[in-house]
């Protein structure tokens, strides 16, 4: 079941790797595009991250059959709202957020009665903007679609075969259980980075040119996960403020009691615990969801 039309509102990093993955695996589809920055709209234009950049959102939209919300999550309200005088009647309205039960109740806020089926592609990297995509991003990733209750199964497998179009797998998710499962792999591991990165640049006894001379290994790659879009993150943390509250409480009890090991003496609690975490990152390769992607436009060393 596959869709001829696409719409796509904000060409940054994912909404532009839509686009050029679009070009690349969906010949026939054809892409229109709107972002609100006239500069991005300009870059967009260059790069043909669309087959036509619009001066306007309802332009974008006019003829679109599926349009993809690709702005930060705080943004999705209004970058709805921009559509909402020119969506044909019958059109999909999908999104990207990393965040999903409060993104999915804005837009349909924005657009009562129109089809709405939120998904989120479980790929990216810490760049952002119109020169950071890349047609190959989704390529073997997991694209989650979290429809609402009662959701048209029709609207549902058309976006579903959009993000295989794409080279992504795709799995359907109740919106709120995607933002624990996304909390714990993927919100709570950039507020470690961001804070330990942040606190290494605070600490008295260390300077920051030794930070940054000496940063080899581990930090190095907090530093990549920590140079992330901010104005992304902000958003994130505060659309899906219960999730990360509640597995942050979680892993703050299990940082105290590694705390209290390390001051007891405890060498088996930290060994125990060393060897369960390295049998995950052993299922994660053996799943093939490491990162060993070929260098698919990233340049973080
Ligand atoms: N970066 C990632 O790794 C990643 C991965 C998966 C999903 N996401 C989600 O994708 C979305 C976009 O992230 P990105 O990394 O592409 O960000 P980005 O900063 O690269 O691009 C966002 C674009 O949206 C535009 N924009 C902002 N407000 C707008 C509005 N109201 N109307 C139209 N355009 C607007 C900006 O000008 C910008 O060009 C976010 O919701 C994010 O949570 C990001
Ligand atoms: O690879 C990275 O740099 C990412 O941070 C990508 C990542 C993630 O945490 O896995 C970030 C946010 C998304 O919503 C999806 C993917």
């Amino acid at each position: 079941m596959t869709v001829s039309r696409v719409a796509i509102i904000g060409l940054g990093l994912i909404g532009g790797s839509i686009g050029l993955a679009v070009r690349e695996m969906l010949p026939d589809v054809r892409t229109t595009g709107w972002d609100a920055s006239a500069d991005v709209r300009k870059r967009a234009a260059t790069r043909g991250l669309v087959g036509t950049v619009c001066e306007t959102a309802a332009e974008a939209v006019a003829e679109a059959e599926l349009v993809i919300l690709c702005v930060p999550v705080g943004a999705m309200g209004e970058a709805a709202q921009a559509i909402a005088g020119a969506l044909p009647a019958g059109a999909i309205v999908s999104d990207v957020g990393s965040s999903k039960r409060s993104v999915g109740e804005a837009i349909a806020r924005a657009l009562p009665g129109a089809t709405v089926i939120p998904a989120h592609p479980v790929a990216g990297t810490e760049k952002s903007g119109p020169d950071a995509g890349f047609a190959e991003l989704f390529r073997h990733r997991w694209c989650i679609v979290t429809p609402p209750a009662g959701a048209s199964e029709e609207a549902v497998a058309k976006v579903s075969d959009f993000w295989e179009g794409l080279g992504a797998k795709v799995e359907i998710m109740d919106p709120a259980h995607h933002d624990v499962v996304l909390a714990v792999t993927s919100h709570i591991p950039h507020l470690i980075a961001y804070t330990i990165v942040g606190t290494a640049s605070d600490l008295e006894d260390v300077t920051r040119g030794e930070v940054i001379k000496y940063s080899a290994g581990g930090f190095r790659d907090f530093t990549r996960i920590a140079a992330s879009d901010p104005t992304m993150w902000r958003d994130v943390f505060l659309t899906n403020r219960d999730a990360v509250l509640e597995v942050l409480g979680r892993f703050t009890e299990d940082l105290t009691a590694l705390q209290r090991a390390i001051r007891n003496g405890d060498g088996d609690t930290l060994f125990d615990l060393f060897e369960r975490t390295r049998t995950i990152r052993r299922s994660i390769i053996e799943e093939g969801q490491d990162d060993a992607r070929p260098d698919f436009g990233r340049s973080d060393h």
